[in-house]
Protein backbone atom coordinates (compact mmCIF):
# COMPACT_ATOMS: atom_id res chain seq x y z
CA UNK A 1 0.00 0.00 0.00
CA UNK A 2 1.56 3.50 -0.86
CA UNK A 3 1.40 6.51 1.17
CA UNK A 4 -0.78 8.22 -1.31
CA UNK A 5 -3.25 5.49 -0.94
CA UNK A 6 -3.21 5.38 2.81
CA UNK A 7 -4.21 9.30 2.69
CA UNK A 8 -6.53 8.83 0.32
CA UNK A 9 -8.56 6.43 2.64
CA UNK A 10 -8.30 8.75 5.05
CA UNK A 11 -9.74 11.31 3.21
CA UNK A 12 -12.43 9.16 2.19
CA UNK A 13 -13.31 8.00 5.71
CA UNK A 14 -13.56 11.83 6.94
CA UNK A 15 -15.56 12.93 4.01
CA UNK A 16 -18.21 9.72 5.02
CA UNK A 17 -17.91 10.45 8.63
CA UNK A 18 -18.57 14.48 8.05
CA UNK A 19 -21.27 14.25 5.90
CA UNK A 20 -23.19 11.89 8.08
CA UNK A 21 -22.36 13.64 11.43
CA UNK A 22 -21.57 17.06 10.91
CA UNK A 23 -24.44 19.81 10.70
CA UNK A 24 -24.05 23.39 9.29
CA UNK A 25 -26.25 24.15 12.58
CA UNK A 26 -24.11 22.71 15.19
CA UNK A 27 -23.25 25.26 17.77
CA UNK A 28 -19.61 23.51 19.18
CA UNK A 29 -18.09 21.33 17.56
CA UNK A 30 -14.82 19.15 18.77
CA UNK A 31 -11.54 18.83 16.85
CA UNK A 32 -9.03 16.25 17.72
CA UNK A 33 -5.35 15.91 16.86
CA UNK A 34 -2.91 14.13 13.99
CA UNK A 35 -2.77 13.70 10.31
CA UNK A 36 -6.38 12.11 9.47
CA UNK A 37 -8.50 15.42 11.07
CA UNK A 38 -7.02 17.63 8.31
CA UNK A 39 -9.20 15.64 6.26
CA UNK A 40 -12.09 16.27 8.39
CA UNK A 41 -11.76 19.82 9.12
CA UNK A 42 -11.39 20.38 5.20
CA UNK A 43 -14.38 18.17 4.94
CA UNK A 44 -16.40 20.42 7.03
CA UNK A 45 -15.10 23.45 5.44
CA UNK A 46 -16.93 22.21 2.09
CA UNK A 47 -19.93 22.05 4.34
CA UNK A 48 -20.57 24.51 6.18
CA UNK A 49 -20.58 28.49 5.84
CA UNK A 50 -22.07 28.68 9.33
CA UNK A 51 -20.11 31.87 10.77
CA UNK A 52 -21.66 31.03 13.96
CA UNK A 53 -19.88 27.25 15.10
CA UNK A 54 -17.00 26.53 17.37
CA UNK A 55 -14.76 24.62 17.06
CA UNK A 56 -12.97 23.05 20.26
CA UNK A 57 -9.33 22.24 19.54
CA UNK A 58 -7.82 19.07 21.54
CA UNK A 59 -4.09 21.01 21.48
CA UNK A 60 -1.59 23.27 19.90
CA UNK A 61 -1.80 21.53 16.23
CA UNK A 62 -5.47 20.93 16.02
CA UNK A 63 -6.02 24.78 17.26
CA UNK A 64 -3.86 25.36 13.84
CA UNK A 65 -5.50 22.93 11.57
CA UNK A 66 -9.05 25.06 12.84
CA UNK A 67 -7.84 28.41 12.25
CA UNK A 68 -5.56 28.13 9.25
CA UNK A 69 -9.17 26.70 7.87
CA UNK A 70 -11.00 29.89 8.71
CA UNK A 71 -12.63 28.33 11.09
CA UNK A 72 -13.14 29.88 15.08
CA UNK A 73 -11.94 27.96 17.61
CA UNK A 74 -12.81 28.40 21.66
CA UNK A 75 -10.88 27.51 23.97
CA UNK A 76 -11.94 24.13 25.94
CA UNK A 77 -12.05 25.69 29.24
CA UNK A 78 -13.94 28.61 28.09
CA UNK A 79 -16.78 26.51 27.44
CA UNK A 80 -19.89 26.89 29.89
CA UNK A 81 -19.76 24.25 32.37
CA UNK A 82 -22.62 22.19 31.94
CA UNK A 83 -22.55 23.15 28.05
CA UNK A 84 -21.65 19.38 25.63
CA UNK A 85 -20.88 19.46 22.42
CA UNK A 86 -22.40 18.58 19.84
CA UNK A 87 -20.34 15.98 18.29
CA UNK A 88 -16.19 15.75 18.12
CA UNK A 89 -14.06 13.85 15.51
CA UNK A 90 -10.75 12.88 15.55
CA UNK A 91 -8.38 10.08 14.61
CA UNK A 92 -7.75 6.87 16.59
CA UNK A 93 -4.44 4.54 16.42
CA UNK A 94 -6.16 1.32 16.90
CA UNK A 95 -10.13 0.01 17.77
CA UNK A 96 -11.24 -3.23 19.00
CA UNK A 97 -14.05 -4.81 17.93
CA UNK A 98 -16.02 -3.08 20.98
CA UNK A 99 -14.98 0.32 19.56
CA UNK A 100 -12.25 0.66 22.27
CA UNK A 101 -9.28 2.36 21.39
CA UNK A 102 -5.59 3.60 21.66
CA UNK A 103 -4.80 7.27 21.35
CA UNK A 104 -2.23 9.54 21.65
CA UNK A 105 0.30 8.66 18.86
CA UNK A 106 0.58 12.11 18.48
CA UNK A 107 0.71 12.89 22.33
CA UNK A 108 -2.64 14.81 22.84
CA UNK A 109 -4.22 12.33 24.07
CA UNK A 110 -5.27 14.12 27.82
CA UNK A 111 -6.95 17.04 25.47
CA UNK A 112 -8.84 14.26 23.20
CA UNK A 113 -9.79 12.90 26.31
CA UNK A 114 -11.52 15.89 28.03
CA UNK A 115 -13.35 16.57 24.62
CA UNK A 116 -14.53 13.58 23.71
CA UNK A 117 -16.10 12.96 26.72
CA UNK A 118 -17.71 16.55 26.36
CA UNK A 119 -19.51 15.82 22.97
CA UNK A 120 -23.02 14.31 22.97
CA UNK A 121 -21.44 12.14 19.91
CA UNK A 122 -17.48 11.10 19.32
CA UNK A 123 -16.69 10.00 15.56
CA UNK A 124 -13.03 8.39 14.76
CA UNK A 125 -11.83 8.79 11.74
CA UNK A 126 -9.06 6.46 10.80
CA UNK A 127 -7.33 4.27 7.61
CA UNK A 128 -8.01 0.42 7.95
CA UNK A 129 -4.47 -0.35 9.83
CA UNK A 130 -6.49 1.24 13.14
CA UNK A 131 -9.15 -2.27 12.87
CA UNK A 132 -7.94 -4.99 14.60
CA UNK A 133 -9.90 -7.22 16.81
CA UNK A 134 -7.93 -6.07 20.27
CA UNK A 135 -6.16 -3.41 21.11
CA UNK A 136 -2.25 -3.82 20.85
CA UNK A 137 -2.48 -5.84 18.14
CA UNK A 138 -0.96 -3.72 15.54
CA UNK A 139 -0.18 -0.44 17.17
CA UNK A 140 2.22 -1.77 19.79
CA UNK A 141 2.19 0.43 23.11
CA UNK A 142 -0.30 2.39 25.67
CA UNK A 143 0.55 6.13 25.46
CA UNK A 144 0.33 7.83 29.10
CA UNK A 145 0.95 11.04 29.90
CA UNK A 146 2.82 11.65 33.60
CA UNK A 147 4.22 13.92 35.75
CA UNK A 148 7.65 14.59 34.57
CA UNK A 149 8.74 14.73 38.28
CA UNK A 150 7.09 11.52 38.82
CA UNK A 151 8.84 9.12 35.81
CA UNK A 152 10.64 6.70 37.40
CA UNK A 153 8.05 5.83 39.71
CA UNK A 154 5.33 5.73 37.42
CA UNK A 155 7.77 3.43 34.69
CA UNK A 156 8.56 1.17 38.15
CA UNK A 157 4.76 0.58 38.55
CA UNK A 158 4.01 0.00 34.87
CA UNK A 159 6.80 -2.99 35.12
CA UNK A 160 4.57 -3.92 38.02
CA UNK A 161 1.61 -4.49 36.06
CA UNK A 162 3.33 -6.55 33.81
CA UNK A 163 4.46 -4.03 30.90
CA UNK A 164 7.67 -5.16 29.56
CA UNK A 165 9.88 -2.24 28.99
CA UNK A 166 7.90 0.95 29.06
CA UNK A 167 9.38 3.84 27.72
CA UNK A 168 9.84 7.88 27.94
CA UNK A 169 9.13 9.05 24.34
CA UNK A 170 12.01 10.94 23.40
CA UNK A 171 11.44 14.04 21.58
CA UNK A 172 13.60 12.40 18.40
CA UNK A 173 15.03 15.00 15.91
CA UNK A 174 12.67 17.63 17.23
CA UNK A 175 14.02 18.06 20.55
CA UNK A 176 16.86 16.65 22.82
CA UNK A 177 15.30 14.74 25.33
CA UNK A 178 11.40 13.85 26.21
CA UNK A 179 8.90 15.13 24.18
CA UNK A 180 6.94 17.63 25.85
CA UNK A 181 3.36 17.35 25.58
CA UNK A 182 1.00 20.39 24.92
CA UNK A 183 0.90 20.51 29.07
CA UNK A 184 4.32 19.84 29.53
CA UNK A 185 4.61 16.55 30.87
CA UNK A 186 5.93 13.49 29.16
CA UNK A 187 4.67 10.39 27.50
CA UNK A 188 5.56 7.00 28.68
CA UNK A 189 4.71 4.47 25.98
CA UNK A 190 4.42 1.21 27.55
CA UNK A 191 3.99 -2.31 25.65
CA UNK A 192 1.40 -4.84 27.05
CA UNK A 193 0.18 -8.07 25.39
CA UNK A 194 -2.69 -7.70 23.31
CA UNK A 195 -6.15 -6.51 25.52
CA UNK A 196 -9.25 -8.55 26.01
CA UNK A 197 -12.40 -6.82 25.01
CA UNK A 198 -15.16 -7.43 28.04
CA UNK A 199 -16.65 -10.24 25.62
CA UNK A 200 -13.49 -12.08 25.52
CA UNK A 201 -13.59 -12.19 29.51
CA UNK A 202 -17.74 -13.30 29.49
CA UNK A 203 -16.37 -16.16 27.18
CA UNK A 204 -13.63 -17.16 29.61
CA UNK A 205 -10.85 -16.21 27.41
CA UNK A 206 -9.49 -15.12 31.02
CA UNK A 207 -10.25 -12.93 34.01
CA UNK A 208 -9.17 -9.57 32.59
CA UNK A 209 -7.30 -8.87 35.40
CA UNK A 210 -3.83 -9.42 34.96
CA UNK A 211 -3.08 -12.28 37.16
CA UNK A 212 -2.48 -14.51 34.01
CA UNK A 213 -0.91 -11.82 32.29
CA UNK A 214 -3.58 -10.76 30.40
CA UNK A 215 -6.04 -7.53 31.16
CA UNK A 216 -9.42 -6.20 30.16
CA UNK A 217 -9.21 -2.68 28.42
CA UNK A 218 -10.99 -1.10 31.01
CA UNK A 219 -9.20 -2.81 33.98
CA UNK A 220 -5.97 -1.80 32.45
CA UNK A 221 -7.37 1.79 32.21
CA UNK A 222 -8.57 1.76 35.71
CA UNK A 223 -4.98 0.60 37.30
CA UNK A 224 -2.71 2.81 35.37
CA UNK A 225 -4.79 5.86 36.00
CA UNK A 226 -4.30 5.12 39.91
CA UNK A 227 -0.68 5.43 39.36
CA UNK A 228 0.25 8.95 40.70
CA UNK A 229 1.81 10.86 38.59
CA UNK A 230 -0.27 9.90 35.47
CA UNK A 231 -2.28 12.75 34.09
CA UNK A 232 -4.31 10.39 31.64
CA UNK A 233 -4.44 7.02 29.83
CA UNK A 234 -4.29 6.51 26.33
CA UNK A 235 -7.31 3.88 26.53
CA UNK A 236 -10.49 5.67 25.45
CA UNK A 237 -13.30 3.03 26.91
CA UNK A 238 -16.12 2.48 28.84
CA UNK A 239 -19.42 4.21 27.78
CA UNK A 240 -20.03 6.01 24.53
CA UNK A 241 -21.73 9.18 24.44
CA UNK A 242 -25.17 7.43 23.50
CA UNK A 243 -24.50 4.96 27.15
CA UNK A 244 -23.82 8.47 28.81
CA UNK A 245 -26.37 10.23 28.28
CA UNK A 246 -28.80 7.38 29.17
CA UNK A 247 -26.84 7.51 32.34
CA UNK A 248 -27.02 10.89 32.97
CA UNK A 249 -31.32 10.71 31.96
CA UNK A 250 -31.05 8.20 34.46
CA UNK A 251 -29.75 9.67 37.16
CA UNK A 252 -26.64 8.23 37.52
CA UNK A 253 -23.05 9.81 36.67
CA UNK A 254 -20.33 8.80 34.41
CA UNK A 255 -17.64 8.42 36.52
CA UNK A 256 -15.86 10.87 33.91
CA UNK A 257 -18.14 14.24 34.07
CA UNK A 258 -20.57 14.38 31.34
CA UNK A 259 -20.08 12.03 28.77
CA UNK A 260 -17.94 8.83 27.66
CA UNK A 261 -14.80 7.89 26.13
CA UNK A 262 -15.56 5.98 23.51
CA UNK A 263 -16.68 6.75 20.18
CA UNK A 264 -20.24 6.34 19.10
CA UNK A 265 -19.33 5.30 15.37
CA UNK A 266 -15.96 4.46 13.75
CA UNK A 267 -15.10 4.98 10.25
CA UNK A 268 -12.17 3.18 8.46
CA UNK A 269 -11.13 3.99 5.01
CA UNK A 270 -10.25 1.02 3.23
CA UNK A 271 -7.64 -0.37 0.65
CA UNK A 272 -10.16 -0.59 -2.71
CA UNK A 273 -11.72 3.16 -1.66
CA UNK A 274 -14.19 1.83 0.48
CA UNK A 275 -15.31 3.38 4.08
CA UNK A 276 -16.19 0.87 6.60
CA UNK A 277 -18.20 1.84 8.82
CA UNK A 278 -18.47 0.41 12.74
CA UNK A 279 -21.14 1.88 15.25
CA UNK A 280 -21.90 1.35 18.64
CA UNK A 281 -23.97 -1.93 19.74
CA UNK A 282 -25.31 -0.02 22.65
CA UNK A 283 -27.83 2.42 21.43
O1 LIG B 1 -4.46 10.26 19.24
C1 LIG B 1 -3.97 11.01 18.43
C2 LIG B 1 -3.04 12.09 18.79
O2 LIG B 1 -2.77 12.08 20.16
C3 LIG B 1 -4.31 10.85 16.99
O3 LIG B 1 -5.67 11.02 16.82
C4 LIG B 1 -3.87 9.48 16.58
O4 LIG B 1 -2.49 9.35 16.83
C5 LIG B 1 -4.16 9.23 15.09
O5 LIG B 1 -3.33 10.04 14.31
P1 LIG B 1 -3.35 9.98 12.73
O6 LIG B 1 -4.65 10.53 12.27
O7 LIG B 1 -2.18 10.84 12.32
O8 LIG B 1 -3.16 8.54 12.32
Amino acid sequence: MTDHSIEEAKRQAAIRAVEDHFSPEATYVGIGSGTTIIYVVEAIKERSTNPHIRFVPTGYQSRQVIVRAGLTPIAFDSLPEDTMLDVAFDGADEVDEELNCIKGGGACLFQEKLVAERARKFICVADYRKDQPRLLTNWPTIPIEVAPISIYTVLHSLRLLGSPNPQVRDGLLVKAGPLKTDQDFFIIDAPFPSLLTSSDVASGLGAGDGTDGKWQVETLSKEIKLITGVLEVGLFCGMDGVQAEKARNGGLGTGSGLGGQKPVAVYFGMQDGTVKVRTSTAK
